[in-house]
């Protein structure tokens, strides 16, 4: 039993979210974490479990455009510049029904409905996955960040309990 933690982030928040998922998931199985630029498009044969996660843009995963004005927003380099989860997810081959889960960050705001979790989840029953648990937001104060403060905590006992739902099965 392995995991596979595949992240896309622009400011980093994403990113802290992914490490402390496979913080979690550690406790309980090995964990490799991939930036989605890196992520290969076969999942290797020992990995029973993808978790997929990146930054709510205009209400769902990323695109070209939104990637484009998060650089405009950006004081330095972004964390992922090539494509986002969506285009990996497209791209994606699997060839055994493993398990998945998707989270994305985003900001907590009435206005602002739609999460890349939710498009990511979407597209990994599109693969025929086995969904782990629902799509799982993590929340961002403002658009660059900083993570609210029980973020990380929550990121660690949502990795802990994914891990456990793969021992029960
Ligand atoms: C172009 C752009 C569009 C965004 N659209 C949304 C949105 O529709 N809903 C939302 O909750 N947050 C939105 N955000 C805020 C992002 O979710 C936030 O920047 C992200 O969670 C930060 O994660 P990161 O540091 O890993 O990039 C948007 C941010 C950018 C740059």
């Amino acid at each position: 039993m392995r995991a596979l933690v595949v992240y896309e982030s622009m400011f980093g928040n994403t990113k802290k979210i992914a490490e402390e998922v496979a913080r979690g998931l550690t406790t309980r199985m090995p964990v490799e974490i991939l930036e989605v630029g890196c992520a290969p498009e076969r999942l290797p044969d020992e990995v029973t479990l993808l978790v997929v996660g990146g930054p709510t843009h205009a209400f769902g995963m990323s695109r070209a455009s939104t990637r484009d004005s998060a650089e405009q927003q950006a004081d330095g380099d972004l964390i992922s510049r090539g494509e986002g989860i969506r285009e990996w997810l497209s791209a994606l081959r699997v060839t055994i029904p493993i398990a998945a889960a998707a989270f994305d960050t985003k900001i907590r705001a009435a206005y602002l409905p739609g999460s890349a979790a939710k498009g990511a989840h979407k597209a990994l029953r599109r693969h025929h996955l086995r969904l782990a648990a629902p799509p799982m937001n993590f929340y961002v104060t403002g658009t660059k960040g900083p993570l609210e403060e029980t973020e990380l905590q929550r990121a660690h006992e949502w990795g802990e309990s994914l891990a456990d739902a793969m021992a029960s099965t």
